[in-house]
């Protein structure tokens, strides 16, 4: 068996403009998502999604991955959920040029589901990774990424950038324009995330972004407006520190911009009541900044406090169900081999 890891991520600064070529940070962090992937002797898929929860349904589905899977609940819901799985599979037997190859593939999250953390590149890089590996082929960082990009963008209609993809392969904080994808230097951001219990749809709210964008030039002009904000913190990050402890002039200035991003995202249609709720609730805190993070329309949104007073305020938001700290995830899609035989080692002494 393989095993792999990948982190989630929060924007500090610039989805959505990202799609259209302007830059953004995203940023890895601690909350992973691992698949475990084993070969079969035939070309089927089956796959299990332990904590995969869609709308209150636990979904258990196997099949063949052009075959309807056999389970009890709609098929939308399962080809949902299939969707970017599937995606990986074909990315690693292209990979490996392995075309029939088959899988028995695991998968646990502890990033919840279309909530803007990267739930969906998480899942997609940590699969490729393991099933490549299982195969025999060690792809770098970089062209995991690069294949992960290829799975989300065919599986969100052709609209996805590289930001997600890229911060979960190489881990860090990243900067991502266009191709051009690199990992920059940031110091240990005090991340506090609320989470409001919703989802939004990548893919829609791409869609509606585009939309807005192509039938008013204001609203494009909005999206350029959030690149000219990504540049000016990107210049602010450039001359930080990266080993200090972020100070109060840092904080003030990256969070004044994330209040500013909040309110471009907002007017691009993107957030939500209940969002924006957590924004002012987590602003009222104390928070340096706050903004929605990932695609919007429900999830979770981040905000900059090195003290408790912000998770104190969101934890009494009505609407908010979960508040918690986000390190900064260093490594980016890791092998879990190791951890896999050391829990069946611990399981046989048992
Ligand atoms: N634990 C999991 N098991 C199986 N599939 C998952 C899991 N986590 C995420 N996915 C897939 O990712 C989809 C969610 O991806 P989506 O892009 O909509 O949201 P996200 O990546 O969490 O948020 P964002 O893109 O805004 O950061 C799910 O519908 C499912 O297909
Ligand atoms: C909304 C978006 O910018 C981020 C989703 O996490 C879409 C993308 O970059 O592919
Ligand atoms: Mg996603």
């Amino acid at each position: 068996m393989t095993v792999s890891s990948a982190p989630g991520k929060v924007y500090l600064f610039g989805e959505h403009a990202v799609v259209y070529g302007e830059p953004a940070v995203p940023c890895a962090i601690e909350r992973r998502a691992t698949v475990s992937v084993d070969r079969r002797d035939d070309d089927h898929v089956r796959v299990v999604a332990e904590d995969l929860s869609l709308n209150g349904f636990a979904v258990e589905y196997s099949g063949s991955t052009d075959e309807h899977p056999d389970v009890d609940v709609p098929t939308s819901l399962v080809e949902a959920a299939m969707g970017y799985i599937d995606a990986a599979v074909e990315q690693a037997r292209d990979a490996a040029d392995e075309p029939d190859a088959g899988f028995d593939i695991t998968v646990e999250s502890d990033i919840p589901l279309g909530a803007g953390l990267g739930s969906s590149a998480a899942v997609v890089v940590a699969g490729i990774d393991a099933a490549t590996r299982e195969l025999g082929v060690e792809l770098t960082p970089q062209e995991i990424a690069d294949r992960a990009y290829r799975a989300e963008h065919e599986v969100q209609d052709g609209q996805a950038s590289r930001a997600d993809t890229f911060a979960s392969a190489l881990g860090g904080a990243v900067r991502v324009e266009g191709d051009d994808c690199r990992t920059i230097d940031a110091p240990a951001l005090p991340f506090v995330i609320g989470f409001d219990g919703g989802s939004g749809d990548t893919g829609e709210l791409v869609a509606g972004v585009r939309e807005l964008r192509e039938t008013y030039d204001f609203a494009a002009q909005t999206v350029e407006t959030i690149g000219d904000v990504v540049r000016e913190g990107e210049s602010i990050l450039a001359e930080a520190d990266p080993d200090g402890t972020p100070d109060e002039e840092l904080l003030e200035e990256l969070g004044g911009l994330m209040d500013f991003n909040h309110g471009l995202l907002e007017a691009l249609g993107v957030s939500s009541r209940s969002l924006d709720n957590l924004v002012w609730a987590a602003r009222s805190g104390d928070a340096y900044g706050a903004k929605l993070t990932g695609a919007g329309g429900g999830g979770c949104i981040v905000a900059l406090d090195p003290t408790p007073e912000t998770e104190t305020a969101l934890q009494y938001t009505p609407g908010c169900e979960d508040v918690f700290r986000a390190e900064l995830a260093t490594t980016g899609v890791q092998s879990e081999d190791d951890a896999e035989l050391g829990a069946e080692r611990e399981e046989r002494e048992r």
